[in-house]
C-alpha cells in the first residue's frame, strides 16, 4: 500500500517514507526499481515541483555532490535531540542504540512516550528537505544548539516510521539498499512512462532502456540533478541529450584505470588496438577548468573544489594557455617537484601540503602539473572523440613551461621489450609505473566515472604480490598492549559492497605504523568511536574488535596475498559460498584523504584480485 495525495498538493514525507520502507523490505533489484519508479511517476504527475526534492531525499544529499555540503550530524547531537523530544534520558537512548545498532529504529520506537500539547502538521518532503539544508549549513557560534532545535522541530512532527528515516538521513546515510544507478533508472522511467499504455510492453521496455542510458550518460557528464531534472521535465529525454553536455565549471567524474600485473597481460588486453604508454605520475588527480569568462577551477578525484589548495597552479595557467584557447577541461596529475634538481618527488611530500586556503607566499611544496587528457575545448565536448585526437588538441592548445607544466611523457610502444624499457625509465624518474591506454576507435573515448579496461595501470608493486594496493575503511580497533598501551594496537578494516551498502570486514592490521602515526590514528579515531557496530557492518564474532568506529577514514594497504577466510566477510558469496576473503600480511601505507568510505575498494574488486592470483602465474622480470 502506498500513501497517496491530491494533485498539485505538496508531496507528503509519509509517501516517501512508505516507499523507503518497501524498498528496505526487499533485496530484489527489480522490485526496488518498480517501487521507486511508481513513486517518481506519481510525483511527476501530481506535483513535478517536488520532483527534485524527492530525488535528493532518496539520495540523501542536499546539493550536487561536487558542492560538498554533507549532512552527517554526529551521533551525540542526534541522541540529544531524540532524548529531548521524547523525554527520555540520553543514557537510555544510548543503551537502546547499542542494542539495535540503528539510531533510526531507536528514534521511531521512542516516539510515542511524549504527550504533545498540539499536533503539528504532517511533514512534507519540501519542509524536511529545506530543514536539512538549513542544518547542513549551520556552523559557528552555538551551532550545536541550533542544530538540535531544528532536528527537534522535525522529530516532533514525525509520524509512524518517519522518525526512522529522518534520523538515518541526518546521520548521513539511508541504508535502505537504494543505489544511485537505481535512482537514475527510475528517473528516466518516470519521464518516459506512458500513462495511457498505448505502447506495447516490448516497445515500452525498449524505450525505457534507451532513456535510462541517456539519463545515466548525461549524469556522468553533468553530475547535477539541479540541471538535469528541470531539463527532463521540460524537454523530455531527447531534449536532455541535446541540452545536457559537459561544460567547464561542473566537474566530470574521472575515468579510472584497471590494474594489471604484467606486460603480457597488458598486451593481451590491448590486442588488436593501437595503444599508447604514459608515465604514471605519483601525485594527485586534478581536473583543471577554465570557463568562458576566464574563471579557473581545480577539482580533485572526488570532485571536491580544490582551487584554494593550488593558488600557484591557478596563477601559472596564463602562461600555459595559448591565446586561442578560451575555455577547457583538462585532466592532469599534480606532482611534488624539486625545481633545483628538476625531478619528481614522491606523493608523501605532496601530502604534506595544506588542504585549503593556501597562500602563495607560504607554499613550501612546489608542484608541477602533468596533463594527460583534454575533455573540452572552446565550447566543444571531446568525451566521445578518440584519445589520439584529444591528445593532438591537448598539445595544440597548451604549451609546456619549465618546472610548471608538462604533457605526460608517452611512447606508442608495440612490443614487450619497448614497454619494459619505458617502464624501467618511468621508475628511474620516480614514477609509479605506466598507464597503458587504447589510442584510437570507439574504445578510446573518455569514459567518465568508469574503471575502464581501456586504461590499464602497471605499477611496480603489481609485479610481485597481490597486484594493486587496497583502499579500506577502518571500522574497529583493538586496544594496545605493552608498548602500545595508550593507543590502539591493531585495527579492523573493511571493503565496501555498494550493492548492499555494507562494509565487509577483510583483515586485522597492526603492521606498518610508526609510533607517531599510531598516536595520530588514536587522536582522530577516538572521536569517531561508536557504542555498537552499525547494522551495515558485515562481520563475524570471531573477529570482534574492542571498539567500533563510524566509517570515516580510508587507508591504503598492501598485502602479500588474499586467502579464503572463515571469519572475514569481504566478497562473501562471490568466491566461496559462505566464506569471505581476507588479506595476508597486510601493511599500512597511508591515509587516503582523497577517498570517502564509499570510494573504498569494492567487494567485486577484492574478488577479482583474489581470482587473478591464480591466472597470473608468469612473472615479469625487471
Ligand atoms: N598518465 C596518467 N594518466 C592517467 N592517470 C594518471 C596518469 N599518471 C598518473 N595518474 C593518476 O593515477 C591514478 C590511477 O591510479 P592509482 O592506482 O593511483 O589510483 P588510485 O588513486 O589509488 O585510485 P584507484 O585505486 O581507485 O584507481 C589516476 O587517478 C591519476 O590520478
Ligand atoms: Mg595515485
Ligand atoms: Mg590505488
Amino acid at each position: 500500500m502506498s500513501v497517496d495525495w491530491k494533485d498539485n498538493e505538496p508531496v507528503p514525507y509519509a509517501a516517501l517514507c512508505k516507499t523507503f520502507e518497501t524498498i528496505e523490505s526487499t533485496t530484489k533489484r527489480l522490485e526496488i526499481q518498480k517501487h521507486l519508479t511508481s513513486l517518481f511517476t506519481r510525483v511527476v504527475e501530481k506535483n513535478p515541483e517536488d520532483f527534485l526534492t524527492v530525488i535528493y531525499l532518496c539520495l540523501n544529499r542536499v546539493c550536487p555532490e561536487y558542492e560538498n555540503h554533507e549532512l552527517g550530524v554526529g551521533e551525540s547531537l542526534l541522541i540529544k535531540s531524540i532524548a529531548e523530544t521524547t523525554g527520555r534520558k540520553p543514557a537510555k537512548v544510548k543503551e537502546e542504540l547499542s542494542k539495535w545498532g540503528d539510531l533510526g529504529k531507536v528514534a521511531k520506537d521512542s516516539k510515542t512516550t511524549q504527550p504533545t500539547l498540539f499536533v503539528p502538521k504532517p511533514l512534507t518532503v519540501k519542509v524536511v528537505f529545506d530543514k536539512m539544508k538549513i542544518i547542513a549549513g549551520i556552523s559557528g557560534h552555538d551551532s550545536q544548539e541550533r542544530k538540535v532545535r531544528e532536528i527537534k522541530f522535525l522529530l516532533t512532527a514525525c509520524r509512524g516510521k518517519e522518525a526512522k528515516y529522518l534520523i538515518r538521513s541526518l546521520e548521513g546515510k539511508l541504508r535502505i539498499g537504494l543505489a544511485e544507478q537505481t535512482v537514475l533508472t527510475s528517473l528516466a522511467q518516470s519521464i518516459v512512462k506512458d500513462p495511457a499504455q498505448k505502447l506495447s510492453r516490448a516497445k515500452e521496455t525498449e524505450e525505457s532502456t534507451e532513456a535510462s542510458e541517456i539519463v545515466k550518460s548525461a549524469y556522468s557528464e553533468v553530475p547535477s540533478y539541479d540541471i538535469i531534472v528541470p531539463i527532463l521535465l521540460k524537454y523530455g529525454v531527447k531534449g536532455l541529450e541535446e541540452r545536457c553536455k559537459l561544460k567547464p565549471g561542473i566537474p566530470v567524474k574521472p575515468m579510472l584505470a584497471h590494474p594489471t600485473k604484467s606486460i603480457t597481460e597488458v598486451l593481451d588486453r590491448v590486442e588488436g588496438h593501437k595503444f599508447t604508454c604514459e608515465f604514471k605520475y605519483d601525485g594527485e588527480r586534478a581536473q583543471v577548468h577554465m570557463l568562458e569568462d576566464g574563471t579557473l577551477k581545480i577539482y580533485s578525484r572526488n570532485l571536491e573544489d580544490s582551487s584554494t589548495k593550488f593558488p600557484d597552479i591557478i596563477e601559472r595557467m596564463s602562461q600555459i594557455v595559448k591565446p586561442d584557447t578560451k575555455s577547457f577541461v583538462l585532466d592532469c596529475e599534480v606532482v611534488a617537484w624539486d625545481p633545483e634538481k628538476e625531478c619528481l618527488l614522491p606523493f608523501q611530500i605532496l601530502s604534506t601540503r595544506k588542504r585549503k586556503d593556501v597562500k602563495e607566499k607560504d607554499i613550501k611544496v612546489i608542484v608541477c602539473l602533468f596533463a594527460f587528457d583534454l575533455l573540452y575545448l572552446n565550447g566543444e565536448s571531446f568525451l566521445k572523440k578518440p584519445l589520439e585526437e584529444r591528445r593532438q588538441h591537448l598539445i595544440n592548445a597548451f604549451q609546456e613551461v619549465d618546472n610548471k607544466f608538462s604533457f605526460v611523457r608517452h611512447m606508442n610502444a608495440t612490443n614487450t621489450e619497448e614497454i619494459q624499457t619505458f617502464l624501467d625509465e618511468s621508475f628511474k624518474c620516480n614514477c609509479e609505473g605506466l598507464m597503458i591506454k587504447v589510442l584510437d576507435g570507439q574504445e578510446s573515448t573518455y569514459e567518465p566515472s568508469k574503471r575502464s579496461r581501456n586504461w590499464l595501470k602497471l605499477k611496480k608493486d603489481y609485479l610481485s604480490g597481490v597486484g594493486d594496493s587496497l583502499d579500506l575503511v577502518v571500522i574497529g580497533a583493538h586496544l594496545g598492549r605493552g608498548k602500545r598501551t595508550n593507543v590502539y594496537g591493531a585495527f579492523l578494516l573493511a571493503c565496501y559492497n555498494p550493492e548492499e551498502e555494507k562494509y565487509q570486514t577483510i583483515c586485522k592490521i597492526g603492521t606498518g605504523f610508526s609510533d607517531v602515526s599510531l598516536e595520530n590514528h588514536f587522536k582522530f579515531l577516538k572521536e569517531h568511536e561508536i557504542s555498537a557496530p552499525r547494522n551495515y557492518y558485515d562481520y563475524d564474532k570471531g573477529a570482534n574488535p574492542d571498539v567500533w568506529f563510524e566509517p570515516v577514514q580510508v587507508w591504503e594497504v598492501k598485502a602479500a596475498d588474499l586467502s579464503i577466510s572463515p571469519i572475514y566477510k569481504a566478497a562473501v558469496g562471490m568466491v566461496d559460498h559462505n566464506k569471505g576473503v581476507s588479506l595476508r600480511f597486510p601493511r599500512f601505507i597511508q591515509v587516503r584523504e582523497d577517498k570517502k568510505a564509499e570510494d573504498a575498494t569494492t567487494c567485486e574488486q577484492v574478488a577479482e584480485m583474489y581470482r587473478s592470483q591464480f591466472n597470473n602465474s608468469e612473472n615479469m622480470q625487471l
